[in-house]
């Protein structure tokens, strides 16, 4: 397999995972890119990055972006390359945005971009990749399709679908996130240690259907989003690491608004028209609300973005 090209972008997007109930399966993908631009050298790997992670990322062949970039071109049999990579970061790391999926799927996406048969690593084999790198499929599956994605494993094998979502009666998108992310990070290793490996069958029960009934919910009737996002299998499972979140969640919930813990937070999603003084309550609930940034972000309906320059 030959190097084909000397300079390629890729711009992957955030994602938000679990969407409450689904934990490990569904996700929504954000218009929110990071941009990783690849030059080919001959010389040691050079990485610059500007934006979120600048000074504090690895600049090496440790870099996530590199080393899954280095894993892609060794799953395909192409020959390894100097690396140097400049990276213009905006998706917050350790937030439950997705940082890594993008990062991930970036790597993978750079990899294709550059080799002589862009097929030998498709959709598919992204996918198969970029799972084994992240543990699970669910924002890797969202940031290399877009929308919103289920996601399940079969063995060690894992697959993907888009869900259908309808638009609103007023003919515009159902999904129109705001996100409310606190200046503080929570790793997802951290967050995945607390859970425990056993659940009872009464929470699994509520989250089957829950799941299920989010996905008809997206497609079919809106109306029932509020009782289609409620988990009970890793929420407030978590709430040691991140309680002004869960207690946001919690008091939201309370007045019918559908908020959900971002990926494995602590950010707060919630997906559909946030309330009008959403301000207010962010301002009444947390404890130092001037450190919480609220946005709205569209849904991302396209997957990663490669401009091949
Ligand atoms: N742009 C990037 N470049 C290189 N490495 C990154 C980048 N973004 C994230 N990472 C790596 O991923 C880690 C953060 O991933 P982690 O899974 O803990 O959180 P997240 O992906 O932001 O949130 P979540 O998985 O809950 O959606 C960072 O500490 C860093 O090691
Ligand atoms: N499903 C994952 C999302 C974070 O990558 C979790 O909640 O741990």
């Amino acid at each position: 397999m030959r190097i084909a090209r000397e300079r390629v972008t890729v711009q992957p997007c955030a994602t938000s995972a679990n969407l409450g109930p689904g934990f490990d399966s569904l996700a929504l993908a954000l218009e929110l890119r990071d941009r990783y631009t690849l030059e080919v050298t001959t010389g040691e790997t050079e990485v610059t990055i500007r934006g979120e992670g600048a000074g504090e990322l690895p600049t090496d062949d440790t870099n996530l972006i590199v080393r899954t970039l280095r894993e892609s071109l060794e799953w395909v049999g192409a020959p390894q390359i100097g690396v140097r990579l400049t990276c213009t970061n905006v998706i917050p790391q350790g937030a439950g945005l997705g940082s890594s999926a993008a990062a991930i799927v970036g790597g993978i996406a750079l990899a294709r971009a550059i080799i002589q048969e862009p097929n030998a690593l498709d959709e598919r084999a992204m996918l198969e990749i970029a799972t084994s790198i992240e543990g699970h499929p669910d924002s890797v599956a969202a940031v290399i399709h877009g929308g919103v994605c289920l996601s399940y494993m079969d063995g060690e094998n894992p697959h993907t679908v888009r869900v259908r979502v309808a638009n609103a009666a007023d003919g515009r998108p159902v999904l129109r996130p705001l996100i409310m992310c606190p200046n503080r990070t929570l790793s997802t290793t951290t967050a995945r240690a607390i859970l425990s490996p056993e659940v009872r069958r009464r929470d699994a029960t509520h989250n089957i259907a829950r799941a299920a009934l989010l996905v008809h919910a997206l497609a079919e009737d809106p109306s029932r989003l509020f009782a289609a996002t409620a988990d009970r299998l890793h929420q407030d499972e978590r709430s040691a690491h991140m309680p002004q979140s869960v207690g946001l969640v919690h008091v939201l919930r309370s007045q019918g608004v559908p908020a959900v813990i971002s990926g494995a937070g602590p950010t707060v999603l919630i997906p559909i028209d946030a309330p009008d003084d959403i301000a207010r309550i962010v301002r009444e609930v947390v404890e130092e609300p001037d450190d919480w940034r609220l946005a709205r972000v569209l849904l991302a309906r396209e997957g990663i973005h490669t401009v091949l320059s």
